[in-house]
């Protein structure tokens, strides 16, 4: 994990400015703008990508690299320069508003135009990073005296892991594997049985001896026992085996495998060391929404998939997960808040239901006030809610934009964040002139759906001419999803209103057959 402190040093360095306070300051402003809504909105957006990307420069890969270093020459100023332009727009006379109003255009341009040619740096960057999956937390953007707050007496994360440690120790927290059950279940942990890699360990298919179940177990990096994966770890096995919904994965249960260690200097204690932690889930046989919308192996784009052949499916799968998000956040006694909702993280199983995986880095509220202050702002690139990166207070609001962009990338077939011309082509084959500046699905895709042109960016891969109930059905989608993605959690829809939009919509899709 990156420390907010040293990080921002460090990049300060490289910038020669504030970074981190000066984006949050832009941010904060784009929240509050009276004029220009749209394009403070459009600007804070971007400048949000330049947070996200930042971290990734104290990569010892990276940062020495003259063609990442030299294009960031300037940052700060053009960083200060939004920061004023997104300031004049707080409040203005109408008569100051009309005499400036195409001036501003001009300016918007130029900004927006600058930080787009830093934005360049971020295909070189995003190649190396998404692909590996790593860094999941950004903490740029918290306040410098962020790590050494003291925690509330309620809802901080580490709060939360305490209570979490005390749930594992009352035995909530599943079924309780040995490690030789789980060694015999996956041969030995063999290569053939690794189904992935992720940001947390290694997941194999094993076959428990016991009643031959089929599960998929998760084993922690060796070198990650402590500190955010086992907070991870802890999240998963004290939140999830208390939830039961059909579209939520089930934990079967966990692995702690420790020894003990004698000290051969006074005061003579024995101490445990953790050496392995695993979890045991329900095997789901079918994949990532994510392979299947983007081809990822053993899904490449070739193969037949209903996901990419049906909009019924697709808007089904939507249905599922909304209907998930809105059990966790209005039947709970503590509303869950996931905080890592992506396409990656919705499996299909055997009979292709969606079910919400990877609850690692999911918090309880507090009832009281629906929210937690956690101790990191988690998310994965593209998905995460700039209100909460700013404001370090988690709400559940964070998981509806999250869930606003899978919407978007359901209905439109592009990545969250896209870089690659062949994202470009697949949807708007119409452009000549790919753009190889990186782009957010939400800032592309927005100017259509408001406009009313969401025939534009529906995946073509599925019919090249949709028939007029599966446009009307991708247009309740997509002005559902463009509420969703809203700067303010404030202007988002409530989940039940998402879920009671995709119902609507489903209906629809089903009337063509
Ligand atoms: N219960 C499961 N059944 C089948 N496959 C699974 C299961 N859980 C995870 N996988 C697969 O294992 C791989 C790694 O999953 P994991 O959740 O560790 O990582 P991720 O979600 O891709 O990344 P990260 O944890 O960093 O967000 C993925 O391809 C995922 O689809």
């Amino acid at each position: 994990m990156w420390s907010g402190l040293g990080q921002a040093a460090t990049v300060a360095q490289l910038v020669g400015a504030d970074v981190g306070g000066l984006i949050s300051m832009i941010m904060q402003a784009a929240l509050t703008a009276q004029q220009n809504k749209k394009e403070c909105e459009q600007l804070a957006r971007r400048v949000f990508m330049i947070a996200e990307l930042l971290p990734h420069l104290q990569d010892p890969e990276v940062m020495p690299r003259p063609e990442v270093r030299r294009p960031l020459a300037g940052l700060g100023d053009t960083l200060r320069e939004a920061h004023e332009l997104v300031m004049s727009c707080q409040g203005m006379t109408m008569v100051y508003r009309l005499v400036t109003a195409g001036r501003q255009a001009d300016k918007f341009r130029d900004v927006q135009s600058k930080i787009d040619s830093y934005l360049l740096v971020f295909p070189f960057i995003s190649h190396i990073y998404i692909t590996r999956r790593l860094d999941r937390i950004y903490n740029i953007l918290l306040p410098n005296d962020m790590s050494t707050m003291p925690s509330p007496s309620s809802g901080s994360h580490s709060h939360e892991v305490e209570l979490q440690a005390k749930v594992v120790l009352h035995g909530d927290e599943g079924e309780k594997f040995t490690f030789a059950e789980l060694a015999a279940a996956t041969n030995n942990f063999a290569d053939d049985r690794e189904i992935g890699k992720g940001g947390f360990g290694t997941v194999y298919i094993g076959y428990l001896l016991s009643d031959g179940r089929e599960v998929a177990i998760k084993r922690m990096h060796k070198d990650e026992m402590h500190g955010t994966m086992a907070k991870e770890f802890l999240a998963e096995v004290a939140i999830l085996p208390s939830l039961r919904h059909e579209h939520i994965i089930c934990l079967y249960g966990s692995c702690v495998l420790e020894h003990e260690k004698r000290q051969l200097l006074p005061p003579f204690r024995k101490i445990k060391m953790v050496e392995e932690r695993l979890i045991v889930y329900e095997y789901t046989k079918n994949g990532s929404l994510h392979d299947h919308l983007h081809g990822t192996p053993p899904w490449p784009s070739s193969s037949s998939s209903p996901v990419r052949a049906s909009w019924k499916m697709r808007i089904e799968t939507l249905l599922g997960v909304s209907r998930a998000i809105e059990y966790l956040q209005c039947y709970n006694e503590r509303p869950v808040i996931h905080r890592d909702i992506n396409s990656s993280n919705i499996l299909f199983d055997a009979t292709w239901a969606p079910r919400l995986a990877d609850f690692g880095a999911s918090v309880r509220c507090d009832p009281s006030t629906r929210s937690v202050r956690p101790d990191a702002i988690y998310g994965t690139f593209g998905y995460i809610d700039l209100e909460c990166a700013m404001s370090v207070i988690a709400k559940p609001t964070i998981d509806v934009y999250s869930f606003g962009v899978v919407m978007l990338e359901v209905l439109t077939g592009m990545r969250a964040l896209f870089y690659q011309e062949e994202d470009v082509h697949k949807v708007f084959n119409c452009w000549e002139d790919p753009n190889t500046i990186p782009a957010i699905l939400a800032e592309v895709t927005l100017p259509f759906i408001e406009v009313g042109e969401v025939w534009k960016v529906m995946d073509r891969r599925l019919t090249p001419e949709p028939t007029a109930r599966q446009l009307e059905a991708a247009d309740l989608v997509a002005q559902t999803a463009a509420r969703c993605v809203r700067l303010r959690g404030e202007d988002r829809p409530a989940i039940s209103e998402v879920v009671a939009n995709l119902e609507a919509a489903l209906e629809l899709a089903r009337r063509d057959g």
